[in-house]
């Protein structure tokens, strides 16, 4: 086993009970343990309403790493680290038990006092939580204190100033990790790396070179279970407030003078400042939103949104977007970053595609007419990796230029799955590393940008809605949405990275 720094951690889960941390949080520990990267150093209190014996709960914490992970040799001295309290978190007196506990444990573990007190439930509860864990004295450690959030980050820039000042009154904005998933995600954090250790790109990554960037996350899946929360959600501010705007952001900031949180946040917020604000009659022609309707999907016939569990029959909720974002600053002045997002789509695909602008003239086969553009691909999910679309000259085929591919693929090279990001976020945030977790300011900035957005939405009944039928790319009015500008989406489907 390699040896990694000691991070002695007790970590406080609550809503230890629910689908988060049973699909997520568990087996991404596990895989740190076996690792280890957590040493016998760590505790876990699993808290949660219904009522379960230590002994059940370690059963659920066995059970959720064997569904998600094939080999779990050392399965019963993991679970063995875990402790459950059955608490109302609105109940006030329980909040004393479960200091002794903690207390406890961290005499048994030799945890230092630190503590991790992640919030694996609804947001209603986090000023509650927040405000017991400092009053009733589980703050109050000699080690680090640091809380950990779960999206959403409120509804709206309101609620989320309101849920930032309940959580404020128990934590410092340093002790706050706001969680992003797709920061976790190995190819998000590459874009960086793509970016500034190669001399290729920096020098043409700007309006003189580039033409435009498409950023696609597509699900196949629907709404599922969440109909209740997407309702009062949808695509916006469920998938481009977050995940979507942080991709922008990485895409287009300047190098930081440093690779530290403090560096790299204050170069994402500055490219959050700089997004044009869209808003008004601005707001239909840089945004358009679609609903899926029924349809097909690997031959099954799946629902419309509007016969989902727990959404209205005639639902005005999005559960598409597609945008275009133009960010005001002298690097990127006139180029467009098209963004698109939704549920029931064809593919299960997030990819970023940079198109460099044309030569100024072609001098190879048929030169009427363009070569086809080089584009960057950055393969995020499933498949990791990265493609260069050139131009080159097959072998016996005289001045005929073909379009060739350069890839590299991120599984096929190192014959491993990517770690999940929870099990990278959960790291950092042990080592104490947040610079893959949002900033308050990044929020507040993308809640102003969406919120305007939602505002136009909110207050016009779209009548065309369901705009698309499952199984597809999403509506029309996505196409049309570039077609006006001389682009089109580049088809996800046909740029898979072919490994190695
Ligand atoms: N699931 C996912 O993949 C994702 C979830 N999230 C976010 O993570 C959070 C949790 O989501 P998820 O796990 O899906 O939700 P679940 O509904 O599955 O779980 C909620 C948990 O909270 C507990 N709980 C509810 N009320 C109380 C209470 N009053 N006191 C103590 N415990 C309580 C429940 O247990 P019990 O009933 O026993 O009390 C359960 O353990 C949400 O904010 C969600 O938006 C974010 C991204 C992805
Ligand atoms: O945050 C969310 O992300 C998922 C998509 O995540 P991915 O890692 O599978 O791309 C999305 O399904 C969910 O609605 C949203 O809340």
């Amino acid at each position: 086993m390699k040896q990694h720094e000691n991070h002695p951690t007790l970590m406080m889960i609550f809503g230890a009970t629910g689908d988060l941390a049973k699909r997520k949080l568990f087996p991404s520990l596990y895989k740190l343990f076996e690792k280890g990267k957590l040493t016998d150093q760590f505790a876990v209190i699993g808290v949660a309403r219904r009522p379960l014996t230590n002994e059940e709960f370690q059963q659920s914490i066995k059970d959720s790493v064997k569904t998600a992970i094939e080999k779990e040799d050392r399965i019963e001295e993991f679970a063995s680290h875990f402790y459950y309290h059955s608490h109302d978190v609105t109940d006030s007196a329980s909040y004393a038990v479960l200091k002794k506990m903690a207390n406890d444990l961290d005499e048994q573990y030799h945890l230092h006092g630190n503590r991790i007190f992640y919030l694996a439930m609804a947001p209603e509860f986090f000023g509650t939580i927040a405000l017991h864990l400092k009053e009733d004295g589980l703050t109050d450690v000699k080690g680090y204190k640091r809380l950990v959030i779960e999206k959403p980050f409120g509804h709206d820039l309101e609620s989320a100033k309101e849920l930032n000042k309940q959580i404020r009154t128990a934590f410092s904005e340093k002790e706050i990790y706001r969680i992003d998933h797709y920061l976790g995600k190995e190819m998000v954090q590459n874009i960086e790396v793509i970016r500034f250790a190669n001399a290729i790109f920096e020098p043409l990554w700007n309006n003189r070179y580039i033409s435009n960037i498409q950023v696609t996350s597509s699900e196949i899946l629907g709404v599922e279970e969440r109909g209740r929360y997407y309702e009062n959600s949808g695509a916006l501010r469920d998938m481009v407030q977050n995940h979507m705007l942080q991709m922008v952001a990485l895409l287009a900031m300047e190098p930081p003078i440093r690779l530290t949180t403090e560096e790299i946040r204050s170069e994402k917020v500055k490219v959050l400042r700089a997004l044009r604000s869209i808003d008004g009659e601005d707001v239909k022609e840089f945004f358009v939103r679609g609903q899926y309707g029924a349809g097909t999907i690997d031959g099954h016939d799946v629902p419309g949104y509007r016969e989902e569990p727990m959404v209205d029959a005639h639902s005005n909720t999005e559960t598409f977007v597609a945008g275009k974002l133009l960010i005001d600053n002298f690097r990127w002045a006139g180029v467009p970053f098209y963004i698109r997002t939704g549920k029931r789509m064809e593919a299960k695909s997030t990819k970023i595609i940079i198109q460099f602008k044309d030569i100024p003239m072609n001098l190879y086969y048929r030169p009427e007419e363009p070569l086809n553009p080089n584009l960057l691909v950055i393969h995020i999910q499933p498949e990791e990796g990265i493609t260069l679309h050139l131009n080159a000259k097959k072998a016996r085929q005289n001045e005929v230029a073909t379009p060739i591919k350069l890839n590299y693929a991120n599984k096929g090279m190192n014959g491993y799955n990517t770690p999940e990001s929870y099990e990278k976020l959960l790291y950092d945030c042990m080592r104490g590393d947040a610079t893959n977790f949002t900033h308050w300011d990044e929020v507040a900035l993308s809640w102003s940008f969406t919120d305007k957005i939602s505002h136009v939405w909110e207050n016009t009944v779209e009548e065309h809605f369901p705009n698309y039928a499952a199984g597809t790319m999403g509506p029309k009015c996505a196409d049309e949405l570039l077609e006006k500008d001389g682009f089109f989406w580049w088809p996800i489907s046909h740029m898979a990275v072919e490994p190695c």
